[in-house]
């Protein structure tokens, strides 16, 4: 089983949460307390750190928003996952995967050189694509399943030759490939209409599950039927609707008791279902 998975979920029993907080940290939408610094991003993901530790079971780094500004953008990502507490889970937003032995590069850059406990991936390529990313036992694998985006009935909502739809086909798919217990999808909140019935179908497979907030998806719905029997494999991905609090601050401390108030309610809304 996987060191990281049972890290996952030792803390959402604990904490009884399933707070991700998401930092896509946009230089342009970061608010103006921090922008007097030399790195602005890196304080304003360091103030959302604080703000949130106390609730949040992991963090996602979705690499576009680092990768966007080059070298210092990267150097930003690798100053923010040494300030993220190491009980919480490091998620690696890159929706990688390539032929085997340039999956096998991604594999070690994300896992080895940046110490990610976690990585996106995409199925289209299949089962040697992913394969180096699963030998990796002890980490966690998102694979892109139900995506909450609008052109998820381009591809993976359009029926199969059995009259399933795609996305049940990467379910069964990664289920099956989840011998390690390292295995997880991604699943859109938009589609809580559907969580449920994902559930049953991959019991024990984790759950990423975005679109909550800015896309509209339910947290109540996500929270209730993402988890497994145990109340435990699934985390709730929330980025701009946390880490962008509406209004003006008068400094950093005033940002964070914003956000810490959000993250808190959040916290309570999983609490009282879990
Ligand atoms: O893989 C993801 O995390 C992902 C999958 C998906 O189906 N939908 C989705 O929104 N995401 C990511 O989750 C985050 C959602 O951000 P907010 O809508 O601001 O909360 C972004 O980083 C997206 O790239």
């Amino acid at each position: 089983m996987s060191v990281v998975r049972d890290k996952a979920n030792c803390r959402i029993s604990a904490l009884k949460s399933l707070l991700c907080v998401g930092l896509d940290s946009d230089p342009e939408k970061i608010p103006a307390v921090f922008l007097p610094y030399e790195n602005p991003v890196l304080e304003f993901n360091r103030a959302v750190i604080r703000a949130t530790s106390d609730v949040a079971i992991a963090y996602k780094l979705n690499t576009a928003f680092y990768e966007a500004r080059g070298i210092a953008g990267l150097l930003d990502m690798e100053k923010t996952l040494g300030s993220i507490p190491d009980v919480c889970m490091t998620i690696a937003d890159a929706k990688r995967a390539d032929i085997g032995n340039t999956s096998k590069m991604y594999a070690q850059a994300f896992f080895d050189h940046w110490s990610f406990d976690a990585l996106t991936v995409a199925p289209y390529m299949g089962f040697d694509s992913l394969e180096p990313f699963f030998a990796y036992e002890d980490k966690l694998l998102f694979v892109l399943c139900l995506t909450s985006n609008e052109g998820s009935v381009d591809f993976e909502e359009q029926a199969m030759q059995d009259g399933r739809p795609l996305y049940r086909s990467v379910l069964d798919k990664v289920a099956s490939w989840n011998r390690n217990g390292n295995g997880g999808v991604v699943v859109g909140a938009t589609k809580s209409a559907l969580l449920s019935e994902i559930r049953c179908e991959a019991p024990n497979l984790f759950l990423l599950i975005p679109g909550v907030g800015a896309q509209g998806g339910s947290l109540e719905d996500t929270v209730h039927f993402g988890v497994d029997a145990n109340r435990q494999s699934a985390v709730i991905n929330v980025s701009r609707s946390l880490i962008y609090p509406s209004g003006s601050f008068s400094g950093i401390d005033d940002y964070e008791r914003a956000v810490a108030a959000e993250a808190s309610k959040m916290h309570s809304v999983m609490k009282a279902i879990l």
